[in-house]
């Protein structure tokens, strides 16, 4: 279980205070996924953050009885100046899982060849990507969190093999998705919020969601 209890989170801009929440109580249980509706420059990366633990909220509190992924994407956490290897085998001690297991299942998906064994500071941009998503796919969560769909590399094939495995992983998962559209978090989340002036309004279907959202 994920839950927010009379969370707030505002940032001061030097001429006003921007409220992204405001006292706001909700509880993602795991096996009901739950999108989040916003515009953009509302929240949704704020939002995502702090139920990643990346962010603090200002009040309130955040309460996690599961295991909460990052944001599918994330790119921090890893050591440059380290090896995908060292990189990979350092994380699964971390979550307590098989080092070899996560090597050889990165070693695999991200398909980096020889550079899989030099520092990650000498990585492409889609390399590093390429590696941080499988990262992401060899470790396993009960609650994956999402910021405006799915995190997509500028390699085809690579996309394609991750792709299909975190389909079918967050079919089987529980997931937050937060997009400024509809149509992105459909595929996943029956029930949706509505993030408007700080306040989040859920709705059991998103179809009411989504009619609360146009309407606004
Ligand atoms: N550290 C900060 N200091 C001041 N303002 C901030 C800070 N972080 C975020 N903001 C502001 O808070 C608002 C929400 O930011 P956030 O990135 O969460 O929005 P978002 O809904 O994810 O946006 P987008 O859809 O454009 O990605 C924005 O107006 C942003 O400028």
């Amino acid at each position: 279980m994920l839950e927010f209890d009379n969370v707030s989170k505002s940032f001061w801009t030097g001429t006003r205070r921007k409220v992204i929440l405001d006292q706001a109580s909700f509880r993602v249980e795991p096996g009901h996924s739950l999108g989040i509706l916003a515009p953009n420059g509302t929240g949704k990366t704020t939002i995502i953050n702090m139920m990643a633990g990346l962010e603090k909220p200002d009040e309130g509190t955040i309460r996690k009885t599961c295991r909460v992924s990052f944001p599918l994407g994330f790119m921090g956490g890893v050591v440059p100046r380290h090896t995908a290897r060292e990189n990979a085998r350092y994380i699964a001690r971390l979550y307590g899982l098989d080092a070899d297991y996560v090597e050889a299942f990165c070693r695999w998906l991200c398909d980096l060849k020889e550079y899989f064994d030099m520092p990650i500071g000498t990585y492409s941009a889609g390399m590093r990507a390429r590696f941080t998503f499988s990262l992401m796919l060899a470790l396993e969560f009960d609650i994956y969190l999402i910021d405006e769909g799915m995190p997509q590399t500028t390699d085809v094939a690579f996309n394609r093999r991750a792709g299909a495995i975190l389909y079918e992983r967050l079919r089987e998962s529980t997931v937050v998705i937060v997009s400024h559209q509809a149509s992105t978090i459909e595929k996943f989340c029956r029930s949706a919020a509505v993030l408007r002036d700080g306040r989040l309004y859920m709705f059991d279907t998103l179809e009411e969601a989504r009619r609360m959202y146009d309407y606004t």
